[in-house]
């Protein structure tokens, strides 16, 4: 049963490296969520943020003890729908394969490649409790336009020079690439390198949630440059992300802010199917 007492957050903001925690310590409310799928990668925090009631989940758990290949998106996504959440603004720290994106500029990402192995990407897959039917997902355009077009507005009004479109290739990761398939990577036509954006955009859309990325380049690639030795490694992307972390904050307190009350996400799978893996597991006003 959900708590009444609890304010119905119809936004949620994941933190990617970098950002686990988004309310001030005794603000918030910690909620456990049970999913058919598993745990989510923690409790989920429930205050206020942009001036609204606020999901937040820390993607690689409290401590970042969660590599990318095993974060939980499915058991994410859903116990954040399951608190009646509609949109969803995650964060992430990213790699760049194009030699004129430098460090220090945001992205917000309008397509994906993915070339992730062995990740639960679909709740329509036939699991016995789990979903039920065949589901193809519209995949075209996975991050939702309308949330994209929001974000873009609040982040130039903050006097960001935003990049405004790019592809982002989700690599199975724990480790960086190599030179070789960094250079493979931009020839296929990805702009940025990341480790979690797939499955987690994609099943958002499943559940009928839309979801845009503010994603901060911290790197550039291996082999991007020629000639120079650059390399990423975790302690630079995670020492930037904490440099970064006001100012990413403030983006996304403003980009929550400007989500129409009234936003619905597109139908990229029917509604009733949306529903029915909602209702596996009933929460008071979810569906
Ligand atoms: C800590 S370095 C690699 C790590 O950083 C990115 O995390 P996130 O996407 O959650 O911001 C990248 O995807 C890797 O998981
Ligand atoms: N270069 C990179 N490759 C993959 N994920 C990243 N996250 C931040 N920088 C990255």
């Amino acid at each position: 049963m959900s708590d009444p007492s609890l304010p119905v957050p119809a936004v949620a903001v994941i933190g990617g490296s970098g950002l686990y925690r988004l309310f001030e310590p005794g603000t918030a409310r910690e909620v456990d969520v049970a999913t058919p799928y598993g745990p989510p990668s923690g409790p989920v925090s429930v205050g206020t943020f942009g001036g609204r009631p606020v999901a937040f989940l820390a993607r690689h758990g409290a401590g970042h003890a969660l590599p990318p290949h095993r974060v939980n998106a499915r058991a994410n996504l859903w116990a954040l729908a399951s608190l009646g959440v509609r949109a969803v603004v995650s964060s992430t720290a990213v790699g760049s394969l194009d030699p004129t994106l430098a460090p220090g500029v945001f992205v917000v990402p309008d397509q994906l490649i993915d070339r992730t192995t062995g990740r639960a990407d679909t709740y329509f897959d036939g699991a016995p409790g789990g979903a039920s039917g065949v589901e193809h997902l519209a995949a075209a355009d996975p991050f939702c336009p309308q949330l994209r077009a929001v974000a873009l507005e609040a982040l130039r009004a903050a006097g960001e020079e935003v990049r405004d479109a790019a592809t982002t290739v989700v690599v199975q990761g724990p480790r960086f690439s190599t030179r070789a398939e960094s250079r493979w990577y931009r020839a296929a036509g990805a702009d940025i390198v990341n480790m979690t954006q797939y499955p987690e955009t994609v099943l958002a859309a499943e559940l009928g949630l839309g979801l845009v990325n503010l994603s901060f380049v911290t790197d550039t690639d291996a082999g991007v440059l020629p000639g120079e030795a650059d390399a990423a490694d975790a302690a630079l992307v995670l020492e930037r992300m904490a440099a970064a972390q006001p100012r990413l904050l403030a983006l996304l307190g403003a980009v929550v802010a400007a989500v129409p009350d009234d936003y619905e996400a597109r139908e990229l799978v029917p509604r009733t199917a949306s529903r029915r893996v909602l209702a596996l597991a009933p929460v008071d006003g979810a569906a």
